[in-house]
């Protein structure tokens, strides 16, 4: 039985999605692919410039709706701040240094990213606040490790680490993304700074690279 378009064009964003997640991260230079301005859409060249590009876009236009989404090829210009805390600093360099190496392959230049430093996961919110708001930044990458302990500790600064990473971004009106582990034990730290389950800072600065994109190209 023929798929219905409903079916087929579902499979197709999957697979899509399929083939996104298992490319290699570096982006594909050649195939730089803007998507339009409210008032310049054509959706045809659109349709062909994103198959081109494997971002999941398709859709989108053949439904003649507009749908904005940032571009992870498009990386020109724009610029970064990294909030990372020293606390479990062995976690947090693993994940600096993923974030690091993902906007490299991203061609982030280096000169277009800040680090700073703060002593605790409980600091990121203030930092990322104060750089979101200082107009520098088209996003924010925030990175920490909070580790449980014994005691209620750790929830008070996991939960106030999120709360005010998100609040930060509220504030400010920019992409503040959320790079703070939250773990057991310092193994499930290490398994997703570089270890068994991939490296959180790398996968955060890709999300920070889209939300950049988003805000720069289309909600500004
Ligand atoms: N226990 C963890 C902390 N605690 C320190 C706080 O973040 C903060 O620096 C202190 O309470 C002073 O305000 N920080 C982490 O990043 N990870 C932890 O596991
Ligand atoms: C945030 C923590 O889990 C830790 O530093 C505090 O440990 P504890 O709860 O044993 O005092």
């Amino acid at each position: 039985m023929a798929a219905s378009p409903a079916t087929s064009s579902a499979a197709a964003r999957a697979s899509t999605f399929a083939r996104l997640s298992n490319a290699p991260l570096r982006a594909p230079r050649a195939a730089a692919v803007s998507f339009p301005s409210p008032n310049s859409a054509r959706p045809a060249a659109l349709v062909a410039d994103a198959r081109a590009s494997r971002l999941p876009v398709v859709a989108a236009a053949a439904g003649g709706h507009q749908r904005l989404m940032g571009s992870l090829t498009n990386t020109e210009g724009l610029r970064f701040g990294v909030v990372v805390a020293r606390f479990n600093e062995i976690v947090t360099n693993l994940l600096l240094q993923g974030a690091l190496e993902a906007f490299e392959r991203y061609s982030v230049k280096a000169e277009n990213i800040t680090v700073v430093s703060v002593p605790g996961s409980f600091e990121i919110p203030v930092a990322a606040q104060k750089l979101g708001k200082s107009g520098k930044y088209d996003a924010i990458l925030c990175i920490g490790a909070v580790i449980r302990g014994d005691t209620t500790h750790y929830d008070a600064v996991a939960n106030s680490a999120a709360s005010g990473v998100l609040n930060a971004g509220l504030s400010a009106g920019v992409p503040c993304v959320f790079g703070v582990l939250t773990c057991d034990d310092m193994d499930q730290a290490l398994n997703r700074a570089g270890g068994k389950a991939g490296n959180k800072g790398a996968e955060t600065a890709i999300t920070a690279i889209e939300m950049a994109s988003l805000f720069r190209h289309h909600l500004a």
